[in-house]
């Protein structure tokens, strides 16, 4: 992966469940480079999403990079799980491993690419002493557990600190944004330094998500 490219990550959640099929093929046609995929426990996050059979069929019918933003505690428990459901990267949240570097090894011994998310409240210095490890920061713009809220501004300064964080350590890691994207605001979000830009109600409450998702990946 190289780390200056942009990523477009149209997440599944705003999409239509009774048209899973049709909205992953419609994915599939466009110029969206991965599937965010989020998994919500009603513990970690105050709301309930989808789980492990729902992606292994989502897994079956696409080609693009599955990208599996887990919000649910001991998530060291499902790793293994998620790498048979077909997830080609897991993201964990920082809040709730006690033992982050432990869960980064065991997704990465799994065979996936590892990530590790902070929420809006939760300091990027906090990563010093793992960024080297993972393959991807993602910061969170809105509140984890629902789609279609507003981004966070102060999130632009958490991108940019991140991004002089991997450039001090050498490191490679992707940084991805996640939350109240849109169009309008996608350009800033790249200028302060992301790679992966994450869409749900952008995309999928648009006329023509194709075309949405071409505007993201040319903002
Ligand atoms: O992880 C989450 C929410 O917790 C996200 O991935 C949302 O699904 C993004 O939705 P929009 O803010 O783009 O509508
Ligand atoms: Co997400």
């Amino acid at each position: 992966m190289e780390n200056r490219n942009t990523f477009i990550a149209p997440s599944l959640l705003a999409s239509n469940f009774l048209e899973l099929g049709k909205e992953v093929d419609m994915l599939n046609h466009s110029e969206a480079d991965w599937l965010h995929l989020d998994v919500m426990d009603g513990r970690f996050v105050p709301n309930i999403s989808f789980g492990l059979p729902v992606i292994s069929h989502i897994r079956k019918a696409t080609t693009k990079f599955c990208d599996v933003h887990l919000m649910i505690e001991e998530p060291e428990k499902y790793a293994e799980d998620f790498k048979k459901a077909g997830a080609d990267m897991l993201t964990v949240h920082y809040e709730t491993c006690n033992h982050l570097h432990r869960n980064i090894q065991q997704i990465k011994d799994l065979g996936m690419k590892a990530g590790v998310a902070l929420n809006p409240h939760t300091p990027v210095h906090l990563l010093e002493n793992i960024i080297n490890d993972v393959d991807l920061v993602l910061i969170m713009s809105v509140n984890p557990g629902f789609g279609g809220q507003h981004f966070i501004q102060k999130s632009l300064e958490k991108i940019r600190q991140t991004r002089e964080m991997i450039n001090h350590y050498k490191a490679h890691a992707l940084i991805e944004v996640d939350g109240g994207i849109t169009v309008e605001n996608a350009g800033s979000i790249l200028d302060a330094g992301a790679n992966v830009l994450v869409a749900g109600s952008t995309v999928f409450s648009s006329k023509d998500p194709a075309a949405t998702i071409r505007a993201l990946k040319h903002a």
